[in-house]
C-alpha cells in the first residue's frame, strides 16, 4: 500500500483577484477551496489514476473535518492523527502574479507525535511511504530523518519531496525518489540553477549521495530525471497557466502510479511531466484525461 504523509495539511483557499492593491478592499473574480498539503495532493492525484493510498498525518478542528470528509467522499482512505487545534488554511492569490501565504499549522503535542511514529513503525517492506511538504515549526526538524530511519530499518520503500534542507538529511537511507525544483536543488547545494544542463548535473550529484531516482522540475523550463542508469531531459507542455499548487505533488503522484504498474521510470518520468502541466493548468489538480491530451508534448532526451 501507499501511504501519504502530509504533517501539516491545509485548506487551500485559491482567490483571483484582477489586480491586487495591497491596504485596499478587494473583491475576487472567482474562488475555489480543496484540501491541500502535499502528501494529500499526491493520494488524491493517485486515486484519480485509481491507485489506491491511505493519506496520513495531523488533523484537526472544522477545517480537519473538511479536509478528511473530502478525502473520505473522493474514497481515500485516511488515517490521520486528530490534534485539537484547527488544520490551517492557506491563501493562494492568483492576480497577475501568484502569491501564496501559508499559515503555521496547529499544535502538535508529544502524545500526537508517538502516536504517529507508532503508525509509521506499522510499515512493512510491502509499502511506500511518500513524506511531502514542510515540517510544522512546532515539530523537531530532525522528524524526517527519524521516520526515514524507520523506514529503513523496516523495509519500507520511501519518497520525499521537501526543501533542500530536509533532503540532506535523509538521503544517505536511499530514498526511492526525491523531486526537488530548481530553487530546492539550488538551496541543497548554495548554487543558482536556472537550466536544465544544471540541474542535470546537480541531480546526478544526488544519485552519488544516495537517491534512487531524482526528476528536477524548472517549472515551464523543462525538467530533468537521474538514475544510476540513465539522464534525461524533458520538454514541457505549453498552456495558460491557471495555478500552479500542487503542480510538483502532480509530478510525484504520477511517477509512482507508472513506476507501479510498470516499472518503465521513463515513461513514469514522461507521465511525471504530463501530470505537473496538467495541474499547472487547471483551478485544483490536473485529471488523467487532461494528463493523456498533453503527452504527446512531452518529448525526453537522453543527456551524456
Ligand atoms: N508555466 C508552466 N507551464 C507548463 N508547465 C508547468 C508550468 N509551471 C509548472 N509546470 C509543470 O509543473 C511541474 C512542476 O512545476 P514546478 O517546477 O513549479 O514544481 P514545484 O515548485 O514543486 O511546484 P509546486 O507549485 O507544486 O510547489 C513542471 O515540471 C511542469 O511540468
Ligand atoms: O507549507 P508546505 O507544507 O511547504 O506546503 C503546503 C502547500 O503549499 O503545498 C501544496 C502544494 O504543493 C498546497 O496544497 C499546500 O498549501
Amino acid at each position: 500500500m501507499i501511504y501519504t504523509l502530509t504533517l501539516n495539511p491545509s485548506v487551500d483557499y485559491i482567490v483571483n483577484v484582477e489586480d491586487v492593491i495591497l491596504g485596499k478592499l478587494n473583491r475576487t473574480k472567482s474562488e475555489a477551496k480543496f484540501p491541500g498539503g502535499k502528501g494529500i495532493n499526491v493520494s488524491r492525484l493517485l486515486s484519480s489514476m485509481g491507485v489506491n493510498s491511505i493519506a496520513t498525518g495531523f488533523l484537526g478542528g472544522f477545517t480537519g473535518t473538511y479536509v478528511k470528509d473530502y478525502l473520505n467522499k473522493e474514497g481515500i482512505e485516511t488515517a490521520f492523527v486528530e490534534v485539537e487545534e484547527d488544520t490551517r488554511i492557506n491563501i493562494k492569490l492568483k492576480s497577475t502574479d501568484e502569491t501564496e501565504i501559508n499559515g503555521q499549522g496547529p499544535t502538535i503535542t508529544e502524545e500526537n507525535l508517538n502516536r504517529l511514529k507508532h503508525q509509521i513503525r506499522q510499515l512493512t517492506s510491502e509499502d511506500v511511504l511518500v513524506l511531502a511538504g514542510s515540517i510544522p515549526s512546532k515539530l523537531p526538524g530532525t522528524i524526517y530523518e527519524e521516520l526515514v530511519q524507520v523506514c529503513h530499518e523496516t523495509g519500507t520503500a520511501f519518497v520525499v519531496d521537501a526543501e533542500g534542507s530536509i533532503l540532506k538529511r535523509v538521503l544517505h537511507f536511499r530514498p526511492f525518489l526525491i523531486k526537488p525544483n530548481h530553487h530546492e536543488l539550488g538551496q541543497f547545494f548554495g548554487k543558482e540553477i536556472a537550466s536544465c544542463e544544471e540541474a542535470l548535473h546537480y541531480g546526478k550529484k544526488l544519485v552519488e549521495l544516495g537517491a534512487k531516482n531524482v526528476i528536477v522540475s524548472l517549472a515551464d523550463k523543462g525538467a530533468v530525471f537521474v538514475n544510476e542508469k540513465v539522464a534525461l531531459t524533458a520538454t514541457v507542455p505549453k498552456g495558460e497557466l491557471k495555478s500552479s499548487v500542487g503542480a510538483g505533488d502532480s509530478m510525484v503522484a504520477a511517477f509512482l502510479a507508472k513506476s507501479i504498474n510498470s516499472g518503465d521510470l521513463k515513461e513514469a518520468f514522461r507521465y511525471s511531466v504530463a501530470s505537473g502541466s496538467a495541474t499547472a493548468f487547471s483551478i485544483g489538480l490536473g485529471t488523467p484525461e487532461k494528463i493523456d491530451e498533453l503527452l504527446p508534448q512531452v518529448q525526453l532526451t537522453e543527456a551524456l
